[in-house]
């Protein structure tokens, strides 16, 4: 059983005295309760608009989606957003910053939301960062406050739109390992925009491989290396090596048909 459907998603952007672009055609896809999806493509494929579309933040030209078997006609509580430029109001603390969702939200009184908050900064690895400023904070450390915010509000669908593309390697590996401990534990249903190959791969139930603009769906790859996963190790098997050859082969077809 799905617990997001889209079916014959079309989306086109029409901005005033500028050409219509066609981001999306008849996208249709399925994603299971508590799946981990990436959705991988050349770069303005319309993966942030899918994953946005899915989010409620975009009214599509065409086609229904439903999350947690409700239609998608605006945000909603049944999915968050993780954001690639972390989004943090500068001004107000860590605790703040997470708290601030549920306030929006309209959960409990502020020392219940206070509690739920201290709760997903510790699940993120923050506790005694509570009362810092965003910019005391290393670019990995922002991006768990990103990610404690869209935790605490317990939404079923958690939507990542590459949230750890701003940040170094190393960091970026150890987010990685660090969202697979946080999902483990704590199922829910991950929609993962990247176009990092590897990365993809590593955190993937399945990938969703898209075409150049306007988006499609290519192909969706079943990724049945077991969990719980180390990345490092799995980089060496040699499935994950034909995987990535695969998906290499498939984005430079679609590059050099965009390209023609
Ligand atoms: N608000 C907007 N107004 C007009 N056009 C837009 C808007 N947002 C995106 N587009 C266009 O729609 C297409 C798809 O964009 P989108 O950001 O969804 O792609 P993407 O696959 O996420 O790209 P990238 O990997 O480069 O982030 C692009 O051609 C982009 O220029």
């Amino acid at each position: 059983m799905s617990i997001i459907s889209v079916s014959d998603l079309t989306h086109q952007y029409a901005v005033e005295g500028r050409e219509k672009t066609l981001a999306l055609s008849n996208v249709n896809l399925e994603i299971k309760k508590n799946e981990f999806v990436t959705l991988l493509g050349p770069s303005g494929c319309g993966k942030t608009t899918l994953m946005r579309a899915i989010g409620g933040l975009v009214s599509p030209t065409q086609g229904t989606i439903t999350v947690n078997g409700k239609k998608v006609d605006g945000p909603n509580q049944d999915s968050a957003i993780v954001f690639q430029s972390f989004a943090l109001m500068p001004w107000a603390s860590v605790l703040q910053n997470v708290t601030f969702g549920l306030e929006m939200r309209g959960v409990g009184n502020k020392t219940e939301r206070e509690h739920k908050a201290m709760a997903a900064i510790a699940q993120v690895g923050l506790k005694g960062f509570e009362n810092k400023l965003p910019k005391e904070l290393s670019g990995g450390m922002q991006q768990r406050v990103g990610l404690a915010r869209a935790l605490v509000v317990s939404t079923p669908v958690l939507l990542m739109d590459e949230p750890f593309g701003a940040l170094d390697q190393q960091t970026r590996r150890y987010m990685q390992e660090e969202l697979l401990r946080i999902w483990q534990e704590d199922q829910r249903t991950v929609v993962f925009v990247t176009h990092d190959m590897e990365e993809a791969i590593m955190l993937a139930d399945k990938v969703v491989l898209m075409s150049a603009r306007p988006g499609r769906i290519e192909e969706v790859i079943d990724v049945t290396f077991p969990r719980p996963r180390d990345p490092d190790a799995v980089e060496r098997l040699p499935e994950f090596v034909e995987l990535k050859e695969h998906l290499w082969r498939r984005l430079r077809q679609a590059h050099e048909l965009n390209a023609a």
